[in-house]
């Protein structure tokens, strides 16, 4: 089975000519069938700006990147809102819409899979929410969930697509230590359950056990295996 995350000398840079700043250098990364990946590393090395172009959110400048067999060197914008739908997102703040209930946020993610009726998506949301322990709450507005609960809503909205890949951008940043560990460990649970693999940027040190393995960012660049395990230990 192809890795379904492989870059190679990937080297992106914000501002034009002169005023250009590198911030990824010559980044090589794969992530394997089924691999639960934690990207960590200080405050602007670059690893937001990495998930964002794996995750076809902006496009590429120089290297190869392959993303669940999409050459994202030179896609079309096209073709990069056609792998955005293959990838379920999970970012720092829930992101869900405030005047809509659990149910239909999640059910909001199945809208663009042909051949689901609008039942059929209602019915599937239903049963994610079932699966990450909001059974009870699926006619709730986010405004009625705890942080915690808005974020397993995420979860659900996430996986609901039966995506290929999870891009986490830091999902436990705003929860306290207990949710935050309980919301990461339901999503691999789940991920694993289906298969799906996960890349997660962040700085959270309390949840480090969840990977299978951990990659460190420093200034644009990944360090060498060994040197990432000493970050996590520390
Ligand atoms: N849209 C942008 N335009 C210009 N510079 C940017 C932009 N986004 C990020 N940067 C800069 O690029 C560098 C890398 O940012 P990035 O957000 O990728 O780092 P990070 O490792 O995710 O940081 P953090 O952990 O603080 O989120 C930083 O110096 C940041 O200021």
């Amino acid at each position: 089975m192809t890795a379904p995350i492989r870059l190679s000398g990937v080297t992106y840079a914000y501002g034009k000519g002169e005023l250009a700043r590198p911030v990824l250098r010559d980044v090589d990364l794969a992530v394997g069938p089924g691999e639960v990946v934690l990207l960590t590393g200080p405050s602007g090395s670059g690893k937001t700006t990495l998930l964002t172009l794996i995750g076809a959110l902006r496009a590429m400048q120089a290297g190869d990147a392959l993303v669940l067999g999409q050459q994202m060197a030179g896609a079309s914008e096209a073709q990069r809102v056609a792998l955005r739908r293959r990838i379920g997102f999970i970012f720092q703040q829930h992101n869900l819409l405030g005047f809509l209930t659990a149910r239909q946020n999640v059910a909001m993610a199945l809208e663009l899979h042909p051949g689901l009726s609008e039942r059929d998506r209602l019915t599937r949301a239903g049963e994610m929410l079932a699966a990450v322990g909001l059974a009870d709450k699926t006619e709730s507005r986010p405004d009625q969930l705890s942080g915690g609960q808005r974020q397993r809503v995420a979860v659900a909205r996430a996986l609901a697509g039966r995506p290929g890949l999870i891009l986490a951008d830091e999902p436990t940043a705003a929860l306290d230590r207990q949710s935050g560990g309980d919301v990461v460990r339901l999503l691999r649970e789940l991920a694993r359950r289906q298969g799906v693999p996960i890349l997660m940027v962040t700085h959270d040190p309390r949840i480090l056990d969840i990977a299978d393995r951990i990659v460190a960012m420093e200034d644009g660049r990944i360090l060498p295996a060994n040197e990432a395990k000493s970050v996590s230990a520390a």
